[in-house]
């Protein structure tokens, strides 16, 4: 009956006539019947991605879910109470983050307030995320204002959240099973996951801006520093690279026509003036002017550290390539992908050095695929090489013009490194990919090594980043992990934080043994912390000279995870920060 009166409602507002629902809700309608072809009659399930998809969808909206993840946390614990689930979805409506009550996963994977979850438009008809994904716009979708009977139980509030470049990259969604009949009710749900999407915005701003100038702007002075609410991202001369969508709002650019603004035209401000808003005056003395008269209150934040070499300056360009196989999104590694990617198709010997099992092998076997010559490869294990073994393996037709990897080249016996040095010269043709686990200058220099072979070896160094340092963590285990099970195994969250949170003093060959285990030992599917065989105990310690500031930005910022990284506790990981200056973003 009642699906036979909110069908018959689509049908009236299909044909222009008012029934009294929110604009949003009809225009939504509209949509799904004359833009879609959907039929309101039909109740279909919920529409959940399989494991493999799930995982691109999470990798691909990684960074935005290492933003979210606190505000969230902390939505779910204001709402948890009135049994509210919350959602993040990607900006194609799928749900890549969840909290939700464990004693009803049931009934919210049956109504797909679930991981996995597939919220656009097109696909479930008029709900928050879809509409919300739609419009740019908050909304709430309240039980019957669902297109599909299958929803019409559901209460659902929903909040785009944009990037710093103003496109929207994400949506923060919070929903009910059951709720009272008035849509009024979720009012109080709106305010929070509206406040909720600007305070991830603010935290994605300030986590990709510490080498940045970051303004941020509140009406009142009480909130400057604790909750602002807008922040533009400037570059040394003062012009707008990034910013929050209050602050599109705020100076009339949302949709990205504020970039490139230089803030001496935004405000009564220049950049020259920034330093006079930190933190160091009082609030209220931070008054900044506004051209229509009005004032706001500002907090400059100085760029963290000076641009550090390291730092992505471009992309791969050989997308989908051997080498851009090698790393996710960790942008030491994108830097290092790049210089590899136009060494590739040069003759300069290179040098590819870090500790054991960072996956120097592994790129040099990339850099002769990416050569585009038609040579052979020839791989020498240095630790067993005597000089008559290295004549033989240098001398065959073939190997004129071929790629020689050198691997441990500071094990190579004292009298092989002479006779090597002579062979190379002989054969000008030879690319040479030398691996190293050590600085072979300082081996140079403590007289451990021929100083002619090394002049001929390193045209160029390329040092790969230990696993403790690398932001793409959670990509390496997926992809190890894909590579032993095919078939859909999974980690649990707890299973990903223990792995994610681990030292790794062997790096990948210890990761790759934790994963045999783990899957060799997991019932089913999903692999739990009782599956994985504790660290490797080596008594080594890891990251004594490794920067701080590095191995907490490799932790999202999260205290915990490096201690655990650096093998220390917590409040030392605190004393350290303090005794070296580092503060914490935002
Ligand atoms: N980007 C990657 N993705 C997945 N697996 C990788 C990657 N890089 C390396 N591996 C795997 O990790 C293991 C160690 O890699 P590799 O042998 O290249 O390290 P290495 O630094 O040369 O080690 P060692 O210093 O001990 O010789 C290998 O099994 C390799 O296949």
């Amino acid at each position: 009956m009642i699906a036979r009166q909110h069908v018959e409602e689509i049908e009236r507002v299909l044909d222009g006539r008012a029934t009294g629902r929110d604009c949003q809700v009809s225009a939504s309608w509209k949509r799904c019947v004359e833009l879609y072809g959907m039929d309101p009659t039909r109740a279909d399930p919920a529409h959940i991605v399989t494991e493999a998809e799930l995982r691109d969808h999470r990798m691909q909206a990684e960074r935005m879910i290492a933003s979210a993840r606190s505000g969230l946390q902390n939505l779910f614990r204001q709402v948890a109470r009135q049994n509210y689930t919350v959602l993040l979805t990607d900006a194609k409506g799928v749900c890549v983050d969840f909290f939700g009550d464990r004693d009803f996963e049931d009934d919210l994977r049956g109504s797909g307030l679930f991981m996995g979850a597939d919220w656009s438009e097109q696909l479930a008809g008029t709900c928050a995320a879809g509409a919300c994904i739609v419009t740019g716009e908050p909304v709430t979708i309240h039980q019957d204002d669902h297109f599909g009977n299958a929803h019409t139980a559901l209460s659902c509030t929903a909040a785009p959240i944009y990037d710093s470049m103003g496109q929207l990259a994400a949506v923060l969604d919070i929903s009910l099973l059951q709720s009272p009949s008035p849509k009024s009710s979720q009012n109080l749900a709106m305010s929070l996951v509206t406040a909720s999407a600007r305070r991830v915005e603010m935290a994605n701003l300030m986590a990709q801006s510490r080498r940045e100038w970051v303004l941020r702007l509140s009406a009142s002075p009480e909130f400057l520093d604790v909750d602002p609410e807008a922040a533009v991202t400037l570059d040394g001369s003062g012009r707008v690279i990034g910013f929050t969508r209050a602050a599109g709002k705020l100076f009339g650019g949302a949709d990205g026509a504020l970039l490139g603004q230089r803030i001496d035209s935004l405000l009564d401000l220049s950049v020259e003036d920034l330093p006079d808003l930190m933190r160091d005056r009082p609030t209220e003395d931070r008054v900044i002017n506004m051209p229509d008269g009005g004032a706001l209150f500002g907090h400059a934040i100085a760029p963290q550290a000076p641009k550090s070499p390291r730092e992505v300056t471009g992309r791969l360009r050989m997308r989908g390539g051997p080498l851009d196989a090698l790393a996710g999104s960790d942008p030491v590694m994108q830097r290092l992908l790049l210089q590899a990617e136009r060494l590739a198709t040069t003759a300069v010997p290179l040098v590819l050095s870090g500790e054991t099992g960072v996956g120097k092998l592994r790129l040099a076997r990339a850099l002769h695929v990416s050569s585009g010559k038609d040579h052979s490869l020839i791989t020498l294990e240095c630790a067993a090489q005597t000089p008559d073994r290295l004549i033989d393996a240098l001398s065959p037709p073939g190997t004129a013009g071929a790629t020689l990897v050198l691997r441990r080249v500071e094990e190579l016996p004292r009298d092989a490194q002479a006779v090597l040095t002579a062979l190379l010269d002989e054969r000008p043709g030879l690319r040479v990919l030398t691996t190293s686990c050590v600085d072979l200058g300082q081996a140079v220099r403590d007289g451990g090594f021929h100083k002619p072979l090394f002049y001929r070896l390193s045209g160029a160094t390329l040092v790969l980043p230990p696993l403790r340092k690398r932001q793409d963590l959670g990509w390496l285990v997926d992809r190890l992990l894909r590579r032993r099970a095919p078939d859909d195994l999974r980690l649990s969250p707890a299973a990903r934080a223990d792995l994610t949170g681990r030292a790794w003093p062997g790096n990948l060959h210890e990761l790759e043994r934790v994963l045999d285990v783990a899957a060799a030992l997991c019932d089913g599917r999903v692999i739990d912390l009782p599956d994985l065989p504790p660290p490797a105990e080596t008594g080594a310690e890891p990251s004594g000279e490794d920067s701080l500031e590095e191995v907490l930005e490799a932790c999202g910022w999260n205290m915990a995870r490096a201690a655990r990284r650096l093998g220390v506790n917590r409040s030392t990981v605190m004393r350290r920060m303090r005794r070296a200056g580092v503060i914490p973003p935002g």
